[in-house]
């Protein structure tokens, strides 16, 4: 599968001197649902905007298609559509006049049908005729992602598609996602919420503080995240882990006071139960017994620390 947009060492620094990219380089491909996780400020609405040509880079260059968003803009900017976070509809527009209106400024000659299949593909085509007013909560973002789509794009930009609503219309929206996916366009989406990213997401990239910190397939992660430790506290503390117990999933804590055993949760035999009566036979005497897990929340939680150990506002 090929790239359809490339970026290359992105910055931005607004008129007040802030840098909110400090060199952003990422390949987004064709096809895929690519997550974004980040804190508030983290640089995300900016990278999107962009990437979309709304907002101009100092540095860098991003090319949609093969177009770069700066010589080439309308080639470019015709093939991305962009949901927005806020919800800025017309209330007395009815909803597929507001659809075909956002075709319309792209230059797209009006055709009904593409209109009534993107209304369709949204589960909008039964409210087509009601007023923008008229629309629950959910329907109005719906109308946000038919406008972006109204053009026939094949990337879609949704910043922060969920935030603030509930876990109904949450759910409700990833299956919009996937279904749109299905259909072939490209999704990059911020979010805040981890669970969002592991839901839908086919790669999930952590930005902070203006930089990408990590870009991995959401399964490698996913994967990380089954890694759990046990960690078998002894009565008495011990110089080296018995020859009979060695493994290369048990190794001893730095106090020796505990035996940390690495284990997969997913896999059928965690190997505990015989650890137990393994740590019984060798004769040590067993305090308490914790287990802990890293999560795709820690390993995000650590990357968007400070350098100086400080943590950004999540
Ligand atoms: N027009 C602007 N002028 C100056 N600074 C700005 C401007 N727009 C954004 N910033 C700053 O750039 C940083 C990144 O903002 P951005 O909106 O991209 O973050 P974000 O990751 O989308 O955050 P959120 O999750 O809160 O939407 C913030 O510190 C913000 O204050």
């Amino acid at each position: 599968m090929g790239n359809i947009v490339e970026i290359r060492d992105l910055r931005k620094s607004y008129k007040d001197g802030f840098e909110a990219l400090k060199g952003v380089t990422l390949d987004i491909r064709e096809g895929e649902i690519l997550a974004l996780l980040g804190p508030n400020g983290a640089g995300k609405t900016t990278l999107i905007s962009t990437v979309c040509g709304i907002t101009t880079a100092t540095s860098g260059s991003v090319t949609v298609g093969g177009h770069d968003i700066g010589r080439d803009y309308r080639a470019a900017r015709s093939m991305i559509g962009l949901v927005p976070q806020e919800i800025n509809l017309e209330p007395f527009e009815r909803v597929r006049n507001t659809v075909k209106f956002s075709r319309g400024l792209f230059g797209k000659s009006r055709d009904d049908a593409a209109i009534e299949k993107v209304l369709k593909q949204l589960s909008l085509w039964d409210k087509r005729d009601n007023q923008i007013r008229e629309l629950s909560g959910g329907m109005k973002r719906r109308v946000l992602i038919a406008k972006a789509l109204s053009h026939d794009p094949r990337v879609l930009f949704l910043d922060e598609p969920t935030a603030g609503v509930d876990v109904e219309l949450r759910k409700d929206m990833w299956e919009v996602v996937a279904g749109l996916k299905a259909a072939g366009v490209t999704i990059i989406l911020t979010t805040h919420y981890i669970e969002e990213a592991e839901a839908i997401a086919d790669r999930v990239g952590v930005i902070a503080k203006g930089e990408l910190m990590l870009v991995e397939d959401k399964d490698k992660l996913m994967a990380r995240m089954g890694q759990k430790e046990l960690q078998v506290q002894l009565t008495e503390r011990i110089d080296a882990i018995p020859e009979s117990l060695r493994s290369d999933r048990l190794r001893l804590s730095e106090d020796g006071a505990a035996l940390i055993y690495a284990y997969d949760t997913r896999a059928d035999r965690t190997g505990i139960t015989k650890l137990l009566s393994d740590v019984a036979d060798a004769g040590l005497v067993l305090r308490d017994v914790v287990t802990r897990q890293s999560s795709l929340e820690e390993i995000f939680v650590n990357l968007v620390k400070n350098g100086d150990g400080k943590e950004d506002a999540a």
